[in-house]
């Protein structure tokens, strides 16, 4: 297995869910989200066990099938876990990998060439080392796009001019995350990025179906 791949559908990102929590609500959300139009969710739970984020993941990769069929549903970190998931039937669709995760080469060997894998960037550096890897992932994340509460990633916020010259870096495609909110969404696609990502403007919503079509309108 080289790594390299071809030949998938594509992928919608202009509305990214990351989810928090690992309880009933998570679900629920990851629901919402998926059903108002969410291209991909992504199950992130920080201090689970391998076996409590495979039972998560299974768990929302069915409501989210229900909610909306087309909705990708990716793991944060852990290639092992989308494998054992996807061996287990769920429909998860691949991995969301870090600069310290499995190696991305890695992970497509295991998850195979139908699988979706991300990678996380937020430099020019690191988004020009992504470019070196099209072909073996799908798109890269990009942030902060300003500081926020959920993770200190150690970058440099991003803001809005920060993005252009990402875009220009690479043909991936680039999804900026970092305290979004669905007020944003217009601005950041008027930078070229194909999506915003949020946890808190999502997970924290009364009503997180409204927020995906606020943002869905700003990449109209
Ligand atoms: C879409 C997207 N972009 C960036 C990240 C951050 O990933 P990572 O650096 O692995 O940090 P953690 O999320 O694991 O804390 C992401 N999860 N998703
Ligand atoms: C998980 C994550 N990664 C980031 C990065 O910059 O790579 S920022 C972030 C947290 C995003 O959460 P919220 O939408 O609540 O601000
Ligand atoms: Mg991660």
């Amino acid at each position: 297995m080289t790594g390299e791949r071809c030949g998938r559908e594509p992928l919608d990102l202009r509305c990214y869910l990351v989810t928090s929590g690992v309880g009933p609500r998570t679900v629920e959300v990851a629901a919402a989200a998926a059903g108002a139009g969410a291209g991909v969710v992504q199950v992130r739970a920080k201090g689970a066990t391998a076996a409590g984020l495979l039972e998560l993941t299974c768990a929302v990769a069915e409501a989210v099938r229900a909610a909306n069929p087309a909705t990708r549903v990716l793991v944060d970190d852990r290639a092992d876990v989308a494998w054992a998931a996807r061996r287990r039937g769920a429909p998860v669709h691949g991995v969301h990998l870090g600069q310290d995760d499995l190696p991305v080469r890695a992970a497509r060997g295991l998850l195979g060439p139908d699988a979706v894998i991300g990678l996380t960037t937020g430099t020019p550096e690191l988004v020009r080392a992504a470019e070196g890897l099209r072909g073996v992932i799908d798109y890269v994340g990009a942030g902060p796009f300003r500081l926020t509460p959920t993770k200190d990633s150690g970058r440099e916020p991003l803001g809005l001019a920060g993005y252009p010259p990402l875009v220009a870096a690479t043909r991936l495609p680039i999804v900026a995350i970092g305290d979004v909110t669905p007020a944003d969404a217009a601005a950041l696609a008027g930078t070229g990025v194909a999506g915003v990502v949020m946890v808190r403007a999502l997970m924290d919503a009364d009503d997180p179906g409204a927020v995906v079509r606020e943002v869905l309108a700003g990449f109209c």
